[in-house]
């Protein structure tokens, strides 16, 4: 925000007043996840600690901050300071007195309530109470996963508000969740129950799938599993409200489904799902849902599957950095490492659709890849059509698309009653477009000519025919020509006769008007063209002459004059007056008459508001397809379509890969790599090679590669063979184990228990520089474990990038491991990374190198060889045993049923019983 905007904020000032100090000192404030605006009909104002967070967040200062009184003058009672989100206040500032932020109506507030839901917020806008001094009360309340009441701000929210209730019990001794999930504003609604292991992984993806933004908890906290179930959504940082088990009951819940679903959808819920069932009868009570009529039948039932996508939890989101997650530190403040713009997620790179329905439908697909091989190459068939056909391409992205807009929007608004006649004409303009669009397609005569009609030329064709009447009644009822020439909105005189006959009732008023203006003329001995009529809402019509004739008015009652100004001196006579009165009640009478007619315009427009979200859903996957296509096209080098085999099968192949976000980067002119995993033969690759040698971007540019693939994408490669893989599972850096206040040493092996004990012999592992945080020894051993685990235990595709040079002889043990390297040169005493991939160990250690170019003393460089050699000849055969006997203990260990203490604690006392040293 520039100084100026900030400055014209600041201008509204509320005054002091001490009545409502009071009332607001009486709420309720102990809730300090409440923000709570104040309604001041133009403006809002927030106060007490909420002002100084918001001014804070939005802001970035508290310049903006009023106080009112010193801290001594205020009532007494105290409010309970924010000590999370905003740093506790100096004495300074409790000596201010309540501070106080006033806030525009229009983009400001709007801005506003985005931050906060971002900021996992819950919002109360409270309004005046008629005729009352200070007595105020709640007008709207909203939080994260519940936006209904805000829908007109958040039109333009990329983001879905989807809020979750999830009840955790056991089933034969595994843990099962029964959840129910919903998002009233795009009305959708599903229920899902499934089991889950101890890790609860299976909840962790499906919070990140499915986008859930909020959870309402069954509270039990005798459950063992109650516990975990709320570190997992603290983890994920999901905001959740414990519930009471009153509130989860089935009692209602079939027909309170069957009214929001409407009947026929009924059928195609499974009622066996009891626990789900539960938690949707929560959901609808804490929504509201069954409130608003216009909610009835309107609902869609949303499956989700979860044997249909790869599993992806957070730490793969991260570390593959497939979609920006908004990370924060304690401090509250976004973490500058996560918000650098160098380092773009794969949904960044992607996303160049041309449509809102698009951006959103690409952020579902990117966090849902598929695992179905049917479903892949019809996605892939898509995306190599528009691919090929560049015309149909390029007409379809620079035309024809881009001038739909938000027909979800649109949609939203005619069914929340919020439309206006303007919205029907935009509708209108993007309905007429869709024969442009159609012909387009029909143009294409590739292979798949016989898909593209069937997926996307007929259902438009039907679209385009199912909305004649839609059209039609726009043109007979609304004004298009006034719409078009002056962006008035109005229903056409002609459409109504009662209408008509009001109009030509004015438009005789005006006439009579008009007459009286040429008469006056007349009377003051002025040109004809130099008395101008003049039209205001507040005086109706009044005369007008230059202020040179002024004098021609003096002294003649029958002139009332009204006003001098620049532009000449208004007056009026007593039968214009009595003419305007007229006018005025005529105008009246047609503006009501014009809104009653717009209201059942309306009314008829919102019934095609399923006709409007298939037209969305249309639009928006054939956007994403021409995306796709065409971010494959403009790449540095094409994509590729990449050749798929089902789960389980073939192996996974890739000649001149490359990581699709780093060959973006300005300056970087990237490297080519290939990679084999071969099932039985090479599943299993160490990568090994200095610092900055291109390890982890190599590793995660495979991770990147198979998830692209599995999306239904073409992939930046050369040639790809993917092989699909049911999850992939990623343990990259340290990451934020300090915010977590775990140890990197606990973070990692943490993480790496989780991974041991999910990973499936279909699954992809990418495990990056593990055993940074211990001893370099018991690194290499724990490491060596781990290695040796996922060979023999698991199976699966395995990327294990390291710096621990011995870990290649692994190797040589392991049939299925097969080392690779990424080269460096140092011809002529120089060092050069050559980010090149090749197959064997590195056999230099370029620490050493590096050490000698640095010019280190000869003794330095003398004893760290001799010391690498020795480290080289780590082969003790008891010390490995006894990493391995660790391991064992180690992945039977429930970090879920202890806190972070207990667990370490835990771990360290088996260190200690396999003499493993980490200090
Ligand atoms: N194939 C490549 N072609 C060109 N540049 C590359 C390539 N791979 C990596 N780079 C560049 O090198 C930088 C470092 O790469 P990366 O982080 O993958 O190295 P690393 O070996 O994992 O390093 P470290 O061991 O220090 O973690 C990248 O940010 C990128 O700019």
């Amino acid at each position: 925000m520039s100084d100026n905007e900030q400055e014209e904020t600041t201008q509204v000032v509320l005054k002091e007043d001490k009545g409502f100090v009071s009332f607001f000192q009486g709420l309720d404030l102990t809730d300090k996840d409440t923000i709570r605006l104040f309604d001041r009909k133009g403006y809002y104002s927030i106060h007490g600690d909420d002002a100084v967070f918001v001014a804070l967040m939005h802001f970035k200062s508290k310049k903006s901050l009023k106080y009112w009184g010193t801290a001594n003058e205020m009532p007494k009672k105290k409010i309970k300071l924010d000590s999370s989100s905003s740093p506790p206040p100096s004495n300074e500032d409790t000596n201010l007195g309540l501070a106080c932020l006033t806030i525009r109506q229009g983009f400001e507030y709007e801005q506003i309530i985005k931050e906060l839901f971002e900021e996992k917020k819950k919002i109360e806008i409270w309004a005046a109470k008629p005729n009352r001094i200070n007595q105020w009360e709640l007008s709207k309340k909203g939080s994260r996963g519940n936006t209904q009441q805000f829908e007109d701000v958040l039109f333009n929210y990329t983001e879905n508000s989807v809020m979750m209730a999830l009840k955790v019990t056991r089933e034969k001794g595994s843990i099962v969740f029964g959840i129910a999930f919903g998002d009233a504003t795009f009305k959708t609604l599903g229920v899902s129950e499934f089991m889950d292991n101890d890790n609860l992984s299976n909840l962790s993806s499906f919070i990140m799938q499915m986008s859930i933004k909020e959870c309402l908890l069954y509270s039990d906290p005798k459950n063992y599993d109650y516990a975990k179930v709320k570190e997992k959504l603290a983890e994920a940082d999901i905001p959740f409200t414990e519930v009471p088990k009153a509130d989860f009951s089935s009692k209602n819940a079939e027909q309170d489904l069957t009214r929001l679903l409407g009947s026929v959808k009924n059928n195609l819920l499974d009622l066996e799902k009891e626990n789900a069932i539960q938690s949707a009868s929560c959901l609808i009570k804490h929504l509201d849902l069954l409130s608003n009529p216009n909610y009835f039948g309107k609902f869609k039932l949303e499956k989700f599957d979860l044997n249909k996508y790869m599993k992806l939890d957070s730490a793969s989101f991260r570390g593959l950095h497939i979609i920006d997650l908004k990370e924060h530190n304690s401090s509250g403040l976004p973490n500058s490492s996560a918000t650098s713009t160098k380092d773009q997620s794969l949904y960044n790179l992607l996303n160049q659709c041309n449509t809102p329905m698009g951006s959103r439908l690409l952020l579902q697909w990117v966090k849902q890849p598929l695992l179905d091989t049917e479903e892949i190459e019809m996605r892939l068939n898509f995306v190599e059509t528009f691919f090929n056909d560049i015309e149909l391409r390029q007409s379809l992205r620079s035309n024809d698309l881009k001038k739909i807009g938000d027909l979800d929007r649109l949609s939203k608004k005619l069914h929340g009653q919020k439309a206006s006649l303007e919205d029907c004409v935009n509708l209108y303009g993007i309905v007429n477009r869709l024969p442009v669009v159609l012909s387009t397609l029909n143009g294409h005569s590739g292979v798949h000519q016989e898909m593209l009609k069937a997926n996307f030329i007929d259902s438009l064709e039907s679209i385009i025919n199912d909305f004649q009447k839609f059209c039609a009644m726009v043109e007979k009822t609304i004004d298009l020509d006034l719409a078009n020439e002056k962006h008035e909105y109005v229903i056409r005189s002609s459409f109504d006769e009662a209408l008509a006959e009001i109009q030509k009732l004015k438009d005789k008023t005006s006439q009579k008007i008009e007459g009286f203006r040429i008469k006056t003329a007349d009377k003051l001995d002025l040109d004809e063209s130099k008395v101008k009529l003049h039209y205001s809402e507040k005086d109706g019509y009044l005369l007008r002459i230059s202020r040179k004739d002024e004098v021609k008015l003096r002294d003649k009652k029958e002139f009332i004059i009204y006003a001098t100004q620049k532009d000449g001196v208004r007056f009026s006579i007593k039968e214009i007056n009595n003419l305007n009165e007229t006018y005025k009640k005529l105008s009246a009478e047609y503006a009501n008459k014009q809104d009653g007619l717009a209201k059942r315009t309306l009314q008829i427009a919102a019934s095609f508001v399923p006709l409007i979200e298939d037209l969305s859903s249309l639009i928006a996957t054939l956007d994403v397809f021409v995306t796709m296509a065409h971010i494959s096209s403009i790449a540095p080098t094409p994509f590729v379509r990449p050749e798929i085999h089902p789960l389980g099968t073939g192996n996974t192949v890739i000649f001149g890969g490359r990581h699709p976000c780093v060959e973006t980067q300005d300056g970087v002119s990237f490297i080519a790599n290939d990679i084999e995993l071969i099932r039985e033969e090479s599943q299993f690759q160490i990568i090994t090679g200095p610092n900055m040698g291109g390890k982890s971007t190599f590793i995660r540019q495979v991770g990147l590669i198979v998830l692209m693939a599995q999306i239904g994408c073409f992939v930046p490669a050369q040639k790809a063979i993917v092989s699909v893989v049911d999850c992939i599972l990623s343990r990259v850096g340290a990451g934020d184990s300090q915010l977590r206040g775990v140890s990197t040493f606990m973070a990692e092996m943490l993480e790496t228990s989780y991974i041991l004990k999910v990973a499936t012999k279909n699954s992809l592992i990418i495990i990056d520089e593990l055993g940074r945080g211990t001893s370099t020894y018991d690194g290499f051993g724990l490491a060596w474990g781990i290695a040796e685990y996922i060979c023999n235990q698991i199976g699966g595709f395995c990327l294990f990038a390291t710096h621990f040079h011995e870990l290649t002889i692994l190797a040589d043990i392991i049939p299925v491991v097969k080392n690779l390297h990424v080269s460096a040169s140092t011809e002529n005493n120089t060092f050069t990374l050559l980010y090149k991939v090749e197959s064997g160990a590195c056999d230099q250690s370029f620490g050493i190198h590096v050490a000698v170019l640095a010019d280190f003393p000869q003794q330095v460089i003398e004893t760290a060889k001799l010391k690498a050699k020795e480290l080289e000849s780590f082969e003790s055969n008891t010390l490995k045993q006894n990493h391995n006997s660790f391991l064992e203990e180690f992945k039977e260990i429930d970090f879920n049923t202890q806190n972070t203490t207990e667990s370490y604690e835990i771990v360290k006392s088996l260190l200690s019983k396999y003499s493993i040293d980490i200090e």
